[in-house]
């Protein structure tokens, strides 16, 4: 179906100019002319998204549908909305555009032909159509002749619901509508909308082919050896996949199929707060022409200070994969050898990095322990421990414990190491102890991927019942124990207890736990 027609059948009149597929160039022009953003000195797009700067969860909704309901997840993370206000708002939104220009993107998420699925974008805005088109995988010339979309997103900041109206939360909303194939979005400018909730409908519908969805970075060794990197927003997935001696995969979302893994997207969006060429070239060198900045700080000569957070923490830079030297073009990995999940513990007492058992990483991808750090989502002030399943519960539409089992059957199936690693706070708790620094990190990481952890000696961690390495080349070794980097070692115990009841709590709301898990949960004190 030609675009028009499809746009006519989607309910759209009136609309002014109809910008299809436009290239990086045309874009970032229109997006200037239009006043969206400025171009700052390197060359990349800055915008200011107003009120909302990271993602809104109590905005987001799914439409309840007889075809879906038993198996959605429902409740604070999964908010149902009826389909007549679905109907309403969908009406309103379309109207919205009468007049106005519109921008349509068509791409596809998922870089494995065999699960892909051709997305098209329409967008009120360019600097957000910039943004899908860096985001999502660039179709050739070839494909776009004949595309045929088979999920539609929508977008259109400038719109804003009636929450009294409309049954919302409030003027923004992403409604994912999975009969319709489609996700609406409105009063919300944050770029991060749009990426999530694909991710969220592909979390729904890839474990339906046997694909199990991940909310982790993924890289690969000259030797061909994937690693996966598992967390929740800020833990460090997008920053410590990019390493110059390893080649990126991605940066955020991926599935694992019997054959390997692949990404569902083509572009990277990475946080720049406090951004250093020293700490990250990789990201510090992608923010060229081409690349979309939300809430830099800029001067009048585009000069951008990245240590100012005066609109929100949450500064962001989306860029495609191929800003990121040696990237893998095609998306796709072997089956992962190394796991690690990433946590950023503002309590300050999880080890830097510990080696896990079978049962360990099943219980730890159960429970999803970080904090939630300021400005990913909105109204988080100072990290928040929480305990996010599959650490990312806020985009799995269906329970945690399903996608839990998927990735024990894969990782008992598959020869894997699977490590937890604590990028948060060390000496101390958030606000006394520091952040972990990154070169520790970065080589703690290297050399569980390298292997280099295998075979050195461990010692457990009398709470947590942890495995943690005594030594590893690049770190100073009484770090490597969290209790040696407190002073007080009392409150370093009396926080890892408070730590360890937290992890009880929130593991005793599982049912159906196979009883080799269910030990370590036991074990912890
Ligand atoms: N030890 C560390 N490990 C990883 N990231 C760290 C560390 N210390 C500070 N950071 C900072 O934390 C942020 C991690 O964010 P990012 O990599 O974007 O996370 P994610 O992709 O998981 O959302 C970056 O701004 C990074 O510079
Ligand atoms: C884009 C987001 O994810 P991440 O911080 O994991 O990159 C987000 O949570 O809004
Ligand atoms: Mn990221």
């Amino acid at each position: 179906m030609l675009i028009n027609e499809n746009l006519n059948s989607l309910g759209f009149k009136g609309v002014k100019n109809i910008y299809k597929n436009l290239s990086v160039s045309e874009l970032v022009e229109r997006a200037v002319l239009n006043g969206e953003g400025k171009l700052t000195s390197s060359g990349a797009l800055n915008v200011n998204t107003g009120k909302y700067t990271g993602r809104s969860p109590e905005d987001r909704f799914i439409v309840d549908q007889r075809s879906i309901h038993n198996d959605i997840n429902w409740g604070k993370v999964n908010v149902p909305i009826a389909q007549e206000n679905f109907d309403l708002i969908y009406k309103k939104l379309i109207e919205y555009f009468q007049g106005k220009d519109l921008y349509i993107f068509d791409g596809f998420a998922g870089a494995d032909k065999r699960y892909s699925m051709k997305v098209r974008f329409i967008n009120e805005l360019a600097c957000q159509n910039l943004f899908v088109h860096q985001l999502f995988i660039r179709p050739t010339e070839e494909e776009l002749i004949n595309f045929s979309p088979e999920f539609t997103l929508i977008c259109a900041p400038g719109f804003k619901a009636d929450p009294v109206v409309d049954k919302t939360n409030s003027e923004a909303f992403v409604i994912i509508n999975f009969e319709k194939k489609m996700v609406i979005i409105g009063g919300t400018m944050y770029s991060g909308e749009m990426k999530k909730s694909i991710f969220s409908v592909l979390n729904y519908i890839l474990p339906q082919k046997g694909v199990l969805p991940m909310h982790c970075s993924a890289n690969i060794g000259i030797e061909g050896d994937t690693a996966l990197f598992f967390g929740l927003s800020g833990t460090g997935k997008t920053t410590l996949s990019a390493d110059p001696n390893r080649r990126l995969i991605g940066d955020d979302e991926h599935g694992w199929s019997d054959d390997g893994i692949f990404n569902f997207e083509g572009g990277c969006y990475a946080k720049c707060i406090n951004l250093s060429k020293d700490n990250e070239p990789q990201i510090w060198n992608a923010i060229k022409f081409g690349t979309m900045l939300e809430n830099v700080v800029a001067d009048k000569n585009g000069e951008v200070d990245y240590s100012d957070d005066r609109f929100t923490e949450n500064t962001r830079a989306a860029y495609p994969v191929d800003y990121i030297p040696g990237a893998v073009l095609e998306g796709t990995g072997s089956i992962p050898k190394t796991i690690l999940f990433l946590t950023a513990d503002a309590f300050g007492v999880l080890p830097p990095i510990s080696k896990l058992t079978k049962e360990q990483a099943m219980y730890h991808f159960m429970s999803g322990y970080t904090s939630k750090l300021a400005g990913t989502e909105r109204g988080i002030k100072e990290p928040q421990a929480t305990f996010s399943a599959c650490f990312g519960a806020p985009f799995m539409p269906m329970n945690p414990s399903f996608y839990a089992k998927m990735l024990g059957d894969k990782i008992e199936s598959a020869d894997v190491d699977v490590y937890l690693v604590n990028t948060g706070w060390a000496g101390g708790p958030y606000g006394v102890g520091k952040r972990m620094k990154l070169s520790y990190t970065r080589a703690m990481v290297t050399a569980a991927i390298n292997g280099e952890l295998k075979n050195v000696e461990y010692v457990e961690h009398p709470i947590f019942k942890l495995m943690m390495p005594v030594s590893c080349q690049g770190v100073p070794s009484e770090i490597l124990n969290p209790i040696n980097t407190w002073e007080n070692k009392d409150e370093y115990r009396k926080y890892a207890l408070e730590l360890a009841k937290k992890f009880k709590e929130n593991f005793s709301k599982f049912t159906d736990v196979p009883e080799n898990i269910q030990e370590i949960a036991a074990s912890i004190e």
